[in-house]
């Protein structure tokens, strides 16, 4: 089957990843691939269709394009998820970490966008994921990890080659989103 272009959505915990690929979906069509992960399943996720959620010993079983440990849980993205996604239409757009954004950009060049979503005061992120309903010690954990630290810049591999979105005001976002859009349907 022929490659479409797949926007990796990449920055730190709370940003408004997944917000944004809910967005692409909505307003655009664009499929979201879904990832592997062995973390529980937040409230309100649901099996298929925000993940498939794994126990290590099914995680172990399948065979990724590339899989990382992100703050003690282990997540794994598949070429099956990405030509399923394409199948629905010509650009997808997944939800990674940096690491997973690096290896994508190796792997399928000029078929990914990068997307790099940062934030002007990073201290909102907690607000955000409290407001998510995130439980504390997860919220803890995860926002004491060197994943999370790593996340906050945009690695130095990727510069100049990722757009950069600032996601304080959702409004000006779905606006940038859009011209993005716009820009890779032409
Ligand atoms: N621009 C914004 N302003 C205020 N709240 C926002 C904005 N964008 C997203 N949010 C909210 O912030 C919370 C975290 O968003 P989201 O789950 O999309 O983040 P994420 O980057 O996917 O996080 P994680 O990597 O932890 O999964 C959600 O409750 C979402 O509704
Ligand atoms: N490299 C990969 N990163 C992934 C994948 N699926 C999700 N993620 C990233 O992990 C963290 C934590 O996700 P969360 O849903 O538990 O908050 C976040 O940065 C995701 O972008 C994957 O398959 N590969």
């Amino acid at each position: 089957m022929q490659n479409g272009k797949v926007i990796v959505v990449f920055g730190p915990t709370g940003v408004g990843k997944t917000t944004i690929t809910h967005y692409l979906n909505e307003k655009w069509g664009i499929p979201q691939v879904i990832t592997h992960t062995t973390r529980a399943p937040r409230i309100g996720e649901v099996n298929g269709q925000d993940y498939y959620f794994e126990s290590p010993e099914s995680f172990a079983k399948n065979h990724y394009l590339e899989d990382v440990t992100y703050a003690g849980n282990h997540y794994g993205s598949s070429w099956e998820g990405l030509e399923r996604a394409w199948e629905h239409h010509k650009i997808a757009s997944i939800v990674l970490d940096s690491v997973g954004a690096e290896t994508y950009m190796k792997e399928l060049g000029d078929d990914v966008v990068l997307l790099y979503v940062t934030i002007s005061n990073p201290k909102i992120l907690m607000e955000r994921l409290k407001r998510r309903g995130d439980l504390p010690a997860a919220m803890a954990k995860r926002l004491n990890s060197a994943d999370f630290e790593r996340d906050l810049a945009l690695p130095d591999a990727l510069k100049g080659k990722a757009t950069v979105i600032k996601n304080d005001d959702w409004p000006l976002t779905k606006s940038a989103l859009d011209r993005l859009v716009e820009k890779l349907e032409s």
